[in-house]
């Protein structure tokens, strides 16, 4: 290992954010740095949105030369490990936890975007114009992005925000148990117009001075077609393709499958957190599991009707039963996620949601809620409640106008 082969340049990766998955993908992307030093720079830098934490006296973190509050940076950087959002997990060493949102991100050919969807739209905005123009994202985000023109793919969002090429990795993946090296399997997707390794006149010179912006057709997944010009990646740098992409992600205990439906990746990622909500509050009302596997089936028909319904044209329905990233994380997260746990309590303890996420996840976002209403909206706006009784349901359970032991009832109609 070590020698470029015919490659001048190594890719240089950032992860853009460094919660409890942010920080679980970091750590398997900086052992795969330190482990392909022939392609990638062995530093990864890890974007974390800077924030002051108090080590207790009694933890082995405790600096008595720094008793005070410390920056959540220099904590990461002085014992490697995330004590707020992972602790109790080693990160390697060559991961360095950056501030500068800016900084993380400067010459990086590979970024690797994973915060709560919530604040992916922000984030972008202000690395807009400071990334290299031919970078490529991946978004390990499980949302979608709903406003006021319809619903897009977050890697559709960060890709347009950014003017790169955004693919996506979504699948069974409850991030305490990748961290802890139990083995798990994931699904990247990733189908950027040819122009990295197949059209070799479309490359720049080998001096990087000549850059070529590719200008294509493109139709996203709601049929809109636009114009989008996409910068080639130099050929100094190896083509980031699905080999490469495996490189960055796959290891022993994380086992990648790389495949090209980004919208079915997506999606299935966004939505099993609706149904993962549907399987808590079942399960909070002591129901037990065969309630638990009829609201996991329904809510399955529906992901897949939703894909048909309004990404039709892109997605590739396999991807729902044959991927990780479909009913595998459907039923992972249905079994001990956040979402399904916060449900659970919620109508356990009589309390909102919002109460038991903040009481409960230490900063943590849950996905679902946000998600069931995003999604709610734009149903509506389709007039297709009916058609989602599920969704529906969930999304009325939590505005408090529908009770769970409706739930029955309501989606046999
Ligand atoms: N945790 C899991 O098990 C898991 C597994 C697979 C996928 N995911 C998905 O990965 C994505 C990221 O989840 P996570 O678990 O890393 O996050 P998280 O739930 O741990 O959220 C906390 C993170 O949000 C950050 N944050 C808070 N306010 C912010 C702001 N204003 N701007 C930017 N960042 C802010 C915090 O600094 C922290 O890093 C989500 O879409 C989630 O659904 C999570
Ligand atoms: O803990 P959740 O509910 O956010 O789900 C975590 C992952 O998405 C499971 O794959």
């Amino acid at each position: 290992m070590g020698s470029l082969g015919p490659y001048q340049r190594k890719h240089k990766i950032t992860v853009v954010g460094s919660g409890n998955w942010g920080c679980a993908i970091a750590k398997i992307v900086a052992e795969n740095a330190a482990s392909n030093s022939d392609i990638f720079e062995k530093k990864v830098e890890m974007w974390v949105f800077e924030e002051t934490v108090e080590i207790p006296k009694d933890s082995p973190n405790y600096d008595p030369a720094n008793p005070g509050p410390e920056k959540l940076t220099h904590v990461i950087n002085r014992v490697h490990e995330n004590v707020k959002y992972l602790p109790g997990i080693k990160l390697p060493a060559n991961l360095h936890a950056n501030p500068s949102l800016e900084d993380a991100v400067k010459d990086s050919t590979i970024l690797v975007f994973n915060l709560p969807h919530q604040f992916i739209v922000k984030t972008c905005e202000s690395i807009k114009g400071k990334i290299l123009p031919y970078a490529r994202g991946i978004s390990c985000i499980k949302g979608v992005d709903v406003n006021e023109h319809g619903i897009n793919l977050f890697s559709e969002t960060i890709g347009k925000t950014l003017g790169i090429y955004c693919g996506a990795l979504s699948g069974a993946n409850i991030a305490n148990e990748v961290a802890k090296e139990k083995w798990s399997e994931t699904t990247v997707a990733y189908d950027p117009p040819h122009l990295d390794s197949k059209a070799p006149s479309l490359q720049p010179s080998p001096s990087g001075s000549q850059v070529d912006l590719v200008q294509f057709e493109h139709k996203d997944v709601s049929g809109n077609l636009s114009n989008v010009k996409l910068q080639a990646l130099p050929s100094e740098y190896p083509p980031i393709d699905h080999n490469v992409l495996k490189q960055v992600f796959h290891r022993p205990y994380f086992h990648v499958r790389v495949v090209s439906d980004v919208a079915g990746v997506s999606i299935s990622g966004a939505l099993k957190n609706v149904v993962a909500l549907a399987a808590g509050f079942v399960e909070g009302m002591g129901w037990g599991d065969n309630a638990k596997a009829a609201v996991m089936r329904v809510g399955l028909m529906e992901m897949v009707r939703f894909g048909d319904k309004f990404f039709g044209a892109t997605i590739d329905q396999r991807t729902f039963t044959d991927e990780s990233a479909g009913v595998a994380d459907l039923i992972t997260s249905s079994s001990g996620g956040r979402n399904f746990r916060c449900a659970k309590l919620s109508v356990e303890r009589n309390q909102p949601i919002e109460q038991i996420e903040k009481d409960e996840l230490n900063g943590q976002s849950l996905q679902g809620t946000l998600t069931a209403a995003e999604v709610n909206s734009f149903l509506k706006n389709q007039g297709q409640e009916e058609d989602f009784p599920l969704f529906t349901a969930v999304y009325r359970i939590l505005q408090g106008t529908m009770q769970v032991a409706e739930i029955p009832s309501y989606i046999e109609r």
